[in-house]
């Protein structure tokens, strides 16, 4: 693989070596840290105006982090800010009581209460980087707390001081940052769904770190990869070659509904249009038969023996004719003879919502007679269920891991930021979404959008996974944008796949 500042997300200990790696080169560590700080001042001057940010409070921790501080305190005073600094640890690190020692001789004042910086407009929070370990003493975390209540914006810089850079949990309390400047690397801590409200608006600042550094460190640990238009374009199944026909492009099943959940078969078979799939079959009760051709007058209806409440019966199926199954949404837990089925076909399946569940009950060891790829996209009610020994740990990078490598599957965890682990190592981080997701069918429209790729992408399956989930969250980006979070049904999300699409070719 190829190595880029941009996509490997890393976690502290990389972070350190690949430091490491570039001072044992010859790089000067007050080098980095000059253009570190120069870079992230340059960038908080553009968004933060001398007009609108006159007085600007800098908290200043003892490591680096408080360097960087110290750096951006000087540029911006020399920029004609008013610049207040407070420093709670005597002890500084050597390089960061130079940079104090320098700002003193310039004329910045290191004030002796906190309180005194409560008149600034803006609170720069260089408190603590990746180098925190341990949770916050008790005066620290009163200052912290005092200065979240202050409701001003707050800049973080690398991390919000208090988040933990790996598994993103608060170390006692944490900064809440309107806006935080990530150095040189995207940590790990950025996608964590329980660091998200403490980070704000997240940027990245570019040192520099060469692919070269990259490699080195990093070729020996399965990559992390924030999905982006660059790393997923080249999956995607277009240009179409000039001679194909229908079924070239593949032949995909969506096993779904029931008379109780009968919406949910459609929406995941407007995802699967979404992705152009040649040739769509589904699979539905057969009650449900013309309200699914109404919908989706392109797709070859199946009706199954129903129950006597109205879910699939039995599939009078042979599932090894199509080239991928999806299943579950709208099912109903009601017949797990028809998982059982499914999970015995030598084809690639997905499995989702009331699929996960049955599946739940067999145990994940079911799959591990499987002679194809498996899929599993849960959300973390169903995630719990499938991996209840996992779920006691909020790290979801870590147990998205290690449930791909348990069950052999490639589980993708639905959340603010979705995390998909491949059995092989591959690991997809979608980096963007909306809240306008957060609601009832978008999970639907996914299942059905990852069938249709995968049908056109078989060898690629990791990265057919990623490809659909980081165009449902741009389709749900693009359609909130225009229509607000909540005019963001399932048929209107299926209906911004193409602009999404249209936007990453
Ligand atoms: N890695 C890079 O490429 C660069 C890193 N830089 C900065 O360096 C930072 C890392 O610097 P450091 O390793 O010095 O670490 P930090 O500045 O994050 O903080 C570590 C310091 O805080 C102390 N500490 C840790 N936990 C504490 C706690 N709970 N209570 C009180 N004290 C605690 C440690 O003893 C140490 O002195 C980065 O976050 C970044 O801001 C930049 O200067 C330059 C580029
Ligand atoms: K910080």
């Amino acid at each position: 693989m190829s190595y880029n500042y941009r996509s490997n997300v890393v976690n502290s200990e990389q972070m350190r070596r690949i430091e490491g790696a570039i001072f044992a080169s010859g790089m000067p560590v007050a080098a980095l840290m000059e253009k570190a700080a120069l870079l992230t001042a340059q960038q908080l001057k553009k968004s933060y105006s001398l007009a609108n940010f006159p007085k600007i409070g800098v908290i200043v921790g003892p490591g680096h982090n408080g360097g960087d501080a110290l750096v951006i305190a000087r540029e911006l005073h020399l920029a004609g800010y008013q610049v207040s600094l407070f420093c709670p640890i005597a002890k500084l690190k050597d390089l960061t009581a130079q940079q104090a020692n320098y700002v003193k001789h310039l004329g910045l004042i290191f004030q002796k209460t906190l309180e005194s910086l409560e008149d600034c407009q803006l609170i720069i929070d260089g408190l603590f980087g990746f180098g925190l370990e341990r949770t916050l003493s008790a005066d620290i975390a009163e200052l912290v707390d005092k200065i979240n209540s202050w409701q001003k914006p707050v800049i973080s810089i690398d991390i919000a001081s208090g988040i933990h850079t790996d598994t993103g949990e608060v170390l006692g309390t944490a900064i809440k940052a309107t806006h935080t400047f990530c150095l040189g690397l995207w940590k790990r801590a950025f996608f964590q769904d329980l660091a998200l409200p403490y980070l704000g608006k997240v940027e990245l600042i570019d040192i520099g770190i060469s692919p070269l550094d990259l490699e080195t460190i990093l070729q020996d640990s399965p990559p992390i990869l924030r999905v982006n238009p660059d790393l997923i374009r080249p999956y995607l199944p277009l240009p179409r070659p000039l001679l194909t026909h229908k079924y070239q492009q593949g032949h995909l099943l969506i096993i779904c509904g029931s008379r109780r959940y009968a919406g949910g078969a459609i929406l995941a078979g407007l995802g699967a249009r979404g992705s152009g799939v040649g040739m769509l079959s589904i699979a539905v009760p057969a009650a449900l038969k013309s309200l699914l051709i109404s919908h989706l007058p392109e797709a070859l209806i199946i009706d199954c023996p129903e129950t006597a409440t109205g879910a699939i019966a039995e599939l009078p199926l042979e599932l090894n004719n199509y080239h991928v199954l999806a299943c579950g949404p709208g099912l109903t837990t009601e017949n797990p003879a028809i998982i059982a089925q499914v999970l015995d076909s030598d084809k690639p399946i997905i499995l989702d919502a009331d699929a996960l569940n049955i599946l739940a009950q067999f145990g994940i060891e079911k799959l591990s007679s499987r002679q194809n790829k498996t899929i599993l996209t849960p959300h973390w009610g169903e995630f719990k269920r499938l991996f209840p020994h996992l779920s006691d740990s909020q790290d979801r990078i870590n147990i998205t891991q290690k449930a791909s490598q348990q069950s052999g599957a490639i589980v993708l965890l639905k959340g603010a930021r979705t995390i998909i682990a491949s059995p092989e190592g591959k690991m997809y981080i979608i980096p963007e979404s909306t809240s306008a997701l957060a609601r009832g069918g978008s999970g639907d429209v996914l299942t059905g959008l990852i069938g249709g790729f995968l049908t056109q992408m078989q060898d690629n399956a990791p990265e057919a996974t990623a490809l659909a989930a980081y165009l449902h969250a741009q389709a749900g980006i693009l359609a909130a944008k225009e229509r607000t979070e909540l005019g963001v049904d399932g048929v209107t999300l299926a209906n911004y796949l193409f602009a999404a699409l249209k936007d990453l070719n």
